[in-house]
């Protein structure tokens, strides 16, 4: 993940019963919400494979266009202008001009309420009201049409510096990254994530970093993918159940738990098996991620208001799920640290202990001190990041695909002739290229997180406008991301935008216009294993199913925390596909084992391409 918090809006006491819809395909009519996600009853009826005509999806989408003309309109009545002043700034460029200091020009702009930066970047004033009434980058993307790549936003008091514009983008990210931190983000996480990789800065990122980059080396990401498969193959056999009995399937969910377990077992060996077992564990971490999400969508702190800190029942859930999840990290931490004590391994840049290839087996064997409060907040930071994202990825993937079956049915085709009747291995990922380019263009389309958060540390300039220190900066990837100018049909979802041939594409080569792993020092750690693990998740459900929106569902509309969510569900009809490949784990494991001594020039290769910054 990211920048990022966003988390599920999940209720954990929700069983996986009721999120799987135990429900039989039924008509439009039929549907009841129930504590955030959606129950049928009624009868059942039957469905197609093309395209399902969903009128009430129209009707949305009609709605949809209304809001956005309603608030072009408003933009363009000038509700969110700001005046720019006239006399007084133009009295202080004199004098600037003349050579009178900054720090009278300063005193004499505050008194006459001018400001003496110019070019002004460009202001928008809105009323809170308008942002939140929907996922809050939809809006941030209408105004930057008017306003173009900088602009400001204020709120009240308040004030954020938005940012759409790939070259300034870079200059932050990249140029001139040390004089910008996280800002409000690290604020935000600090109650779950401490000094973590995300929200640290300075010395303390610095030397993390250092210590944990290695310990995602080659030899690991080959050793997670067939782990990849494996937990892959229980969800199919998850669908298995569920298209025999007719059930339709609410897919995010399902998503969230199966990257929740894929990330216990990478990061710290641990089996969740959240897609199968509602244990205390699981619900813990779902109670964090959830108010992570409300902290990082609150317009006000709460968790600081004195009385909410010490009534709150829901800070004290939050605060018992927290002593149990660190309980849980301290007992992983202390078995792990007896393997590593007994073990006659020797540490080698790509070190891993075979049975147990987890990033923590590897941060204890090179020496990281057990009993730190850093390990943990580090271990906490990756099972966040490498969760929540990753779900969300495979969610849009899968609405999109919903969308164009000409996309699936090209997928389905690729996967069918490189696959065959095997999980997928190391040497897959390299020619899986159409669906790496679905699940390329599906980041594209829907980045996690849509916005990456900054603070100014001190004075700077971007482009033309120069900035105070302590400015609070949100780059839009969703704007970067939908640029009319830059994208052509950039509402459109085309894989084939992306050359077969060409290079996997990140930020690099397409100069800062396309970042879905960030860009600079602060890239993901973890792009090379998502993308690993989306591409083998995709291959794997296709390969098996058909999957389409399950008949009557509510429209899907996003929700935002720092991943995009939708509000009520992907509920989703699956079917077995007519020729499904006979494939288990057993049977594949025995003919793959070879993949874990996999070409290393595979990896190689991939890895230059996915990822281009290492630091
Ligand atoms: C498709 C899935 C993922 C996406 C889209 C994604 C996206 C991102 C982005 C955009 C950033 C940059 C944030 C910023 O600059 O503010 C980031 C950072 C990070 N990601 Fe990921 N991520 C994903 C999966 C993962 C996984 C699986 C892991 C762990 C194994 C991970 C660990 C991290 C960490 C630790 C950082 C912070 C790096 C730093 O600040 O030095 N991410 N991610």
């Amino acid at each position: 993940m990211a920048t990022t918090l966003h988390l599920h809006h999940f209720p954990a006491q929700q069983s996986l019963q009721s999120k799987i819809l135990h429900n039989r395909r039924y008509p439009i009519s039929s549907f009841t919400k129930l504590n955030g996600s959606v129950r049928f009853s009624g009868i059942k009826c039957s469905y197609t494979n093309g395209k399902v005509p969903n009128s009430s999806e129209d009707e949305e989408e009609e709605k949809k266009k209304k809001i956005r003309a309603e608030l072009s309109a408003r933009i363009a009545s000038g509700e969110f202008t700001v005046e720019k002043s006239g006399f007084q700034s133009q009295l202080l460029d004199g004098l600037s001009k003349l050579g009178v200091p900054s720090e009278v020009l300063d005193v004499l702009s505050k008194w006459i309420g001018a400001s003496i930066d110019y070019p002004k970047i460009p202001e928008a004033k809105g009323a809170i009201s308008a942002i939140r009434s929907e996922a809050f980058f939809i809006p941030l993307y209408e105004l930057y049409l008017t306003y173009g790549g900088v602009f400001r936003l204020t709120f009240g008091p308040k004030s954020f510096l938005i940012v759409s514009d790939p070259a300034i983008a870079k200059h932050i990210l990249r140029d001139n990254s040390k004089a910008y931190s996280k800002g409000i983000l690290a604020e935000i996480l600090e109650f779950v994530m401490g000094k973590g990789l995300i929200p640290a800065d300075g010395e303390i990122w610095r030397v993390r970093r250092r210590a944990i980059v290695p310990a995602l080396h080659q030899k690991y990401v080959t050793a997670m993918i067939s782990m990849f498969g494996q937990a892959t193959d229980r969800l199919c056999k998850k669908l298995d159940a569920a298209a025999c009995d007719a059930e339709d399937v609410e897919m995010e969910s399902l998503f969230s738990r199966l990257t929740l377990d894929i990330i216990g077992k990478a990061v710290f060996n641990y089996d969740f098996d959240s897609l199968t077992n509602d244990t205390g564990i699981v619900e813990a971490v779902y109670t964090v991620l959830r108010e992570a999400e409300d902290r990082s969508i609150s317009p006000i702190p709460f968790w600081e208001i004195p009385i909410w800190k010490d009534f709150s029942p829901k800070l004290k859930k939050v605060n018992s799920a927290l002593e149990l999840i660190n309980g849980t990290l301290d007992d992983l931490i202390a078995i792990c640290k007896r393997m590593v004590d007994e073990e006659e391994l020797q540490f080698h840049e790509e070190y891993m202990n075979e049975k147990d290839p987890s990033i923590l087996h590897f941060l204890l064997a090179s020496g990281d001190d057990v009993s730190s409060k850093q390990l943990r907040d580090d271990l906490m930071t990756m099972l966040i990041a490498g969760h929540e994202t990753t779900a969300a990825v495979l969610t849009w993937t899968f609405y999109l695909l919903s969308k164009e079956p000409s996309v699936m049915l090209k997928l389905q085709n690729e996967v069918d002739s490189v696959l065959g009747d095997r999980i997928p291995t190391i040497e897959d990922m390299k020619k899986l290229k159409y669906t790496t380019r679905v699940i390329n263009e599906s980041l594209r389309l829907y980045p996690q997180p849509p916005v990456l958060i900054r603070r100014s540390l001190e004075d700077d300039k971007l482009g033309e406008y120069p900035i105070k220190r302590d400015e609070d900066i949100f780059i839009s990837i969703w704007n970067l991301h939908r640029c009319p100018k830059r994208w052509e049909d950039a509402d459109k979802f085309n894989p084939e935008r992306w050359p077969l041939d060409g290079p996997n594409p990140n930020e690099t080569n397409q100069s800062f216009s396309y970042l879905p792993f960030g860009g600079g020092p602060r890239k993901c750690v973890g792009d090379m294993f998502a993308s690993f693990e989306a591409i083998v998740a995709v291959a794997m459900l296709v390969r098996r199913f058909n999957f389409q929106m399950a008949l009557g569902a509510p429209p899907v509309k996003m929700t935002t925390g720092a991943t995009i969510h939708t509000t009520e569900g992907l509920n989703m009809t699956v079917t077995k596909r007519i020729k499904p490949p006979a494939m288990t784990v057993e049977a594949s494991s025995l003919r793959d084992d070879s993949s874990i001594n996999m070409r290393r020039d595979a990896v190689a290769d991939q890895k230059g391409e996915v990822s281009a910054a290492r630091s």
